[in-house]
């Protein structure tokens, strides 16, 4: 069973809906009236963006962008490459992007690196975890759901080598699955 493998459940599912409905409200409220495109960050901002846009009240688009740099590995390889890019044209839109996690922050170092070169109207982040105490560059997010420690954590969309994105909350793994 999945739940074996885990240690201690972070975040229900019932306080991550809770989070997330609060960042909705927030976001319609920062956007109202402008072009918002949503971006999200494969996979693991997948479940997060599918919950959150239904919290968010105003007309938007949505893209996605696939990258990956942690593999099979608990620790980031630093080298980030792009395995999908945007289809929509974001010049002169108002763009967010959405993660599940910000931990060293290189990965959305590199993509908002990337998408500042488009000549937006406005680019900010929404990661609905931060693990601030791993970071590697500096990074401004404006919407953040929930600090976390230092801790490798799955669910809700994250894994570890590709599985445990499907448990409803939010978690820290065995240290023997992963050592
Ligand atoms: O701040 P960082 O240290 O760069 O880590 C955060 C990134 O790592 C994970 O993605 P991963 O590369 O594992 O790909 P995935 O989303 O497909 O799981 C996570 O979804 C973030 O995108
Ligand atoms: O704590 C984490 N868990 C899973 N994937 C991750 N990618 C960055 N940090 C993490
Ligand atoms: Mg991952």
């Amino acid at each position: 069973m999945l739940k074996d493998d885990i240690k201690e459940i972070l975040f229900t599912k019932e306080k991550i809906a809770k989070k997330v409905e609060e960042l909705g409200k927030k976001i319609t409220e920062d956007y109202e009236g402008k072009e918002l495109i949503i971006i999200g960050v494969l996979k693991g901002a997948n479940i997060f963006l599918g919950d959150l846009i239904r919290k968010i009240n105003i007309p938007l688009y949505i893209d996605f962008m696939a990258v990956s740099s942690y593999g099979l590995s608990t620790e980031s390889s630093g080298v980030v490459r792009i395995l999908k890019d945007l289809d929509l044209e974001i010049e002169n839109k108002h763009v967010l992007i959405i993660e599940d996690i910000v931990d060293t922050g290189l990965t959305l170092k590199y993509i908002t690196e990337n998408l500042k070169s488009r000549k937006l109207e406005s680019l900010q982040i929404c990661t609905l975890l931060d693990k601030p105490s791993k970071r590697k560059c500096d990074l401004d997010i404006a919407y953040i759901g929930f600090e976390i420690p230092d801790e490798f954590i799955v669910g809700y969309g994250i894994d570890y080598a590709e599985q445990y994105r499907n448990l409803p909350y939010i978690a820290t793994l065995k240290k023997e699955i992963y050592l």
